[in-house]
C-alpha cells in the first residue's frame, strides 16, 4: 500500500512539504490506516499533524470510546489530537435531515472551524477506492450529472486550504493488510454493515457482482473518475466564461437575464453547465433540487420560436421568454407555483410540475383508447405540442359540438375543484388548437384524409421502477 500511495501522491501533488494537514480520524480502518501512514513520512516532509475526532452522539457510549481509542494512538505517536462531541440528534431533529446527512454537515463545520483555527493547508480523508466505487455507481443510478457519476475529487478547496483523499487509490482490502501488518486494531463501526443505509447495500450487494465481471474494477473507475474530473473542471471554466460573457446580472430582486441568440451559440454541453451556473448563482445559499426535467424544459424554451412563455422553478422562482430575452427572477408576492407550459416533441415523456407524466409516441395504427389515451392523426396538427395550463379565455372545440365550448365550462361541468382547474394540463398544438384536456375532454382535430401515422399521448402517474 505504501508505495502505491505514496505514487498516487506525487501524481496529484497532494501534499506539499513544511504544511499543516488536519487528518480526520474516526478510529475505523481507514481513517487509522491514513493517520499510520502520515506519522511515518511526517519527519521527512516536515509536516504538522492534527488528529481531529468527533463523536456524533449516534452510538451511546461506543462513539465516545472511539475518540478516546484515537485520543491513545496519537499519544502513543506523539501526534496533536482534537476531539469534540456534536449533538447530531438535535440537529437532525431541528433541520429534519436523515441521521447521515446530519452527521456530514456537522462534522465538515467542525472540520472547517478546525482548519481556519490552525490555518492547516490540508483536510486530509480516509476515503478509499472501495468508496468511490460506491459513490459513482450510486452516482451513475440515482443522479443525472456528470459530475456526481465522476464520484469523489482527489483533492478540492476547503476552508482555509484544501480536501485531501491519498487512500484513493487503494482497496479497502488493502487498508485491512495494511492496518494488520502493522498492529493497527481499529474500531469497528457496526453501522457499516447495515443493508439499510444505500451505500451498505451497493457495496455488499451490487459491488461484488460488478467485480465479477471485471476484477480491475477499481483501477478502470478510478480512471474514469480522473478524466471525468478533468474534463468537467475544463468545461466549468468554459461555462464560468460564458456566463460572463451572455448573461447581464441584476440584483436579488432583479434577476438575470441574457439574449437567447447569443446564449444558443455556444455547445449544448455549455448550456447546460451554464444554466446550472445561473441557478447556483440565483439559489445561492439555499440550494434547490433542479432535476434534468427543468433542465430539458430550459433547452426546448430555448429553442423555441413562442413568443412568451413562463416556468416555474423551486422556491418562486421564474422563467420567463419574451421572443429572444430569456430571464429568471423571483416571483416577489408568492402564490403556490401552479402555472407551467412545456413544449413537447413527440415521441417523448415529460414529467409535469404536478408529478403526473404525459408521453407522447407516433404510431402507425391507433389501437388503444381510453380516458387517459389521446389519439390523432400527424397530419391534423401542428407540431410541436404544448402543455400548459389554462389561460383566460382557453376555448374547445370537438365534434358533434356547434361552435366552441369555454375550459372554464368543461371544469365547473366536470366539477374539477377549483385548486386542480389551474394545474390541470391543457395539450394544444402548435397554433394553440386545444386537442385535449386529459381525463376530461378530448378534441376532434380536422382528419387530414391522408394514411399518415398517428399522434398517441397517455397521461397518468410516473411509473416508479422496482
Ligand atoms: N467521526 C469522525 N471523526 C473524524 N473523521 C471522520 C469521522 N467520520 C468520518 N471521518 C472521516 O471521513 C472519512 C470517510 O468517512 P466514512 O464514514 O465514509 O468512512 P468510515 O467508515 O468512517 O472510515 P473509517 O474506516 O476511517 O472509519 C473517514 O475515513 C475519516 O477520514
Amino acid at each position: 500500500m505504501e508505495n502505491t500511495v505514496q505514487a498516487f501522491v506525487n501524481r496529484h501533488q497532494l501534499i506539499k512539504q513544511n504544511t499543516t494537514i488536519l487528518i480526520g480520524v474516526s478510529g475505523g480502518p481507514d481513517s487509522m490506516a491514513l493517520l499510520h501512514f502520515l506519522w511515518r513520512f511526517k519527519d521527512d516532509w516536515n509536516l504538522r499533524l492534527i488528529a481531529v475526532s468527533v463523536d456524533h452522539q449516534l452510538r451511546g457510549t461506543a462513539s465516545q470510546a472511539d475518540v478516546d481509542y484515537v485520543r491513545d494512538m496519537c499519544e502513543k505517536w506523539n501526534l496533536e489530537f482534537v476531539s469534540t462531541s456534536l449533538n447530531v440528534p438535535a440537529y437532525k431533529q431541528k433541520r429534519q435531515l436523515g441521521t447521515q446527512v446530519a452527521a456530514r454537515e456537522l462534522r465538515y463545520q467542525f472540520f472547517a472551524e478546525q482548519m481556519n483555527t490552525y490555518q492547516a493547508d490540508y483536510l486530509a480523508l480516509g476515503h478509499h477506492g472501495d468508496d468511490q466505487a460506491e459513490t459513482m455507481l450510486m452516482g451513475f443510478v440515482r443522479s443525472a450529472s456528470v459530475r456526481s457519476l465522476a464520484g469523489m475529487p482527489v483533492k478540492r478547496d476547503f476552508a482555509s486550504g484544501e480536501i485531501i483523499r491519498p487512500l484513493l487509490c487503494v482497496t479497502k482490502e488493502m487498508i485491512e493488510s495494511y492496518c494488520t501488518e502493522h498492529a493497527i486494531i481499529p474500531r469497528r463501526d457496526p453501522s457499516n454493515e447495515d443493508d439499510k443505509y444505500t451505500r451498505n447495500d451497493f457495496r455488499h450487494n451490487i459491488l461484488p457482482l460488478l467485480k465479477e465481471k471485471n476484477q480491475n474494477l477499481h483501477r478502470t473507475l478510478r480512471h474514469l473518475s480522473e478524466s471525468l474530473q478533468e474534463d468537467d473542471t475544463y468545461l466549468q471554466q468554459e461555462a464560468i466564461k460564458m456566463a460572463e460573457n451572455v448573461v447581464t446580472f441584476g440584483n436579488a430582486d432583479s434577476g438575470l437575464s441574457f439574449d437567447t441568440n447569443v446564449f444558443k451559440a455556444y455547445p449544448r454541453s455549455l448550456q447546460r453547465r451554464c444554466f446550472h451556473l445561473l441557478l447556483n448563482y440565483l439559489y445561492g445559499e439555499k440550494p434547490q433540487t433542479v432535476s434534468y426535467v427543468h433542465e430539458e424544459q430550459f433547452l426546448k424554451v430555448l429553442q423555441t420560436d413562442h413568443g412568451h412563455i413562463e416556468i416555474n422553478f423551486p422556491n418562486r422562482l421564474k422563467l420567463v421568454k419574451s421572443y429572444t430575452t430569456m430571464s429568471f427572477y423571483f416571483m416577489k408576492d408568492y402564490i403556490q407555483p401552479s402555472s407551467y407550459h412545456v413544449i413537447m416533441d413527440p415521441p417523448e415523456e415529460i414529467v409535469l410540475p404536478t408529478g403526473k407524466v404525459i408521453s407522447s409516441s407516433i404510431i402507425s395504427e391507433p389501437h388503444l383508447e381510453g380516458g387517459a389515451i389521446f389519439v390523432c392523426q400527424r397530419e391534423a396538427i401542428a407540431l410541436p405540442l404544448h402543455i400548459r395550463t389554462r389561460k383566460k379565455g382557453d376555448r374547445m372545440r370537438w365534434k358533434g359540438l356547434n361552435g366552441s365550448k369555454k375550459v372554464k365550462d368543461i371544469f365547473i361541468d366536470a366539477k374539477v375543484p377549483l385548486n386542480e382547474r389551474d394545474i390541470w394540463p391543457v395539450v394544444t398544438d402548435n397554433n394553440g388548437e386545444i386537442l385535449w384536456l386529459p381525463g376530461l375532454k378530448k378534441g376532434t382535430p380536422a382528419e387530414s384524409g391522408a394514411n399518415g401515422d398517428y399522434i398517441q399521448l397517455k397521461y397518468g402517474m410516473e411509473e416508479k421502477h422496482a
